[in-house]
């Protein structure tokens, strides 16, 4: 049983076909990047993989359980990062995230025990007391990747997550959640920037709503580089990540 399964998903804007019969199916303990230029459809799946919209044509499970069938128990699976941040800045850290914890039914040990262990994976533990506002950009983004982590998804996606971000802060957010997969989660990373994937990496390329590649990164860059690959497959070319 793949941890996160897309089956033939279809998804229209009136006429404008957004998601083109979409398959692909991951697996836990690996880093997937959702490869795509603008306007390719990362958003619109990652709507239906969240249940923002609703999948009328095709199937989604995630950990076994069928998205349409049974949504609690699918997304109780999913953490979710979301490209716009969504902190309360006048909150504390841990605050937000005892929040959270409460929003997703724990309270008392469990949630601080779950809180910990998230702040401690994002190094993140030493800032717990301070306002989100007195936050840098990462250290936010950080924080909501803790968030995200507070019920033990099985499932983590980012949707472009390091946007606005500098390089150095860009390079340490994607190895930290590299890291995490690693440590066995599937991550699910929506990017239009090749440098963000490492050579191991699994790539489902997305370009106008169909699939063009979903392989290892190596293999998709063949003897060349992934950038080339990515190039020559749509026809695109990236915008500069530095
Ligand atoms: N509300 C909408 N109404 C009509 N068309 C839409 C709507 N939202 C998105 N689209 C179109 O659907 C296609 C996929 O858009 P989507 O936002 O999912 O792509 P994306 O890969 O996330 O791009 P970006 O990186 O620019 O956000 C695009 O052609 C877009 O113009």
């Amino acid at each position: 049983m793949s941890t996160l399964s897309v089956q033939n998903v279809t998804y229209r804007y009136g006429a404008k076909t957004a998601l083109d019969d979409v398959s692909f199916e991951l697996e836990k303990g690996r880093f997937c990047a959702l490869l795509g230029p603008n306007g390719a459809g990362k958003s619109t799946l990652f709507s239906l993989l969240t249940r923002l919209f609703v999948t009328k044509q095709g199937t989604i499970s995630v950990a076994g359980h069928d998205l349409a069938r049974e949504p609690r128990a699918a997304l109780a699976k999913i953490g979710v990062v979301f490209q716009q941040q969504t902190l309360d800045l006048d909150m504390s850290v841990v605050q937000n995230l005892r929040y959270f914890a409460a929003l997703q039914g724990l309270s008392g040990r469990a949630a601080q025990r779950n809180i910990d262990a998230a702040l401690d994976r994002l190094s993140m533990r030493e800032r717990a007391k301070e306002k989100a506002r007195s936050l840098n950009g990462g250290h936010r983004r950080r924080m909501e990747i803790a968030r995200a982590l507070i019920h033990e998804p099985e499932v983590l996606l980012l949707d472009e997550a390091t946007v606005g971000l500098d390089t150095a802060t860009r390079q340490a957010i994607t190895q930290h959640v590299h890291d995490l997969a690693d440590d066995g989660l599937l991550v699910f990373w929506a990017t239009h920037l090749v440098d963000e994937i490492q050579d191991n990496d699994d790539v489902v390329v997305l370009h106008k709503g169909r699939i063009l590649a979903h392989d290892n990164a190596r293999k998709i860059a063949r003897d060349g580089t992934l950038i080339d690959a990515f190039m020559h497959m749509t026809d695109t070319t990236p915008e500069p990540s530095l």
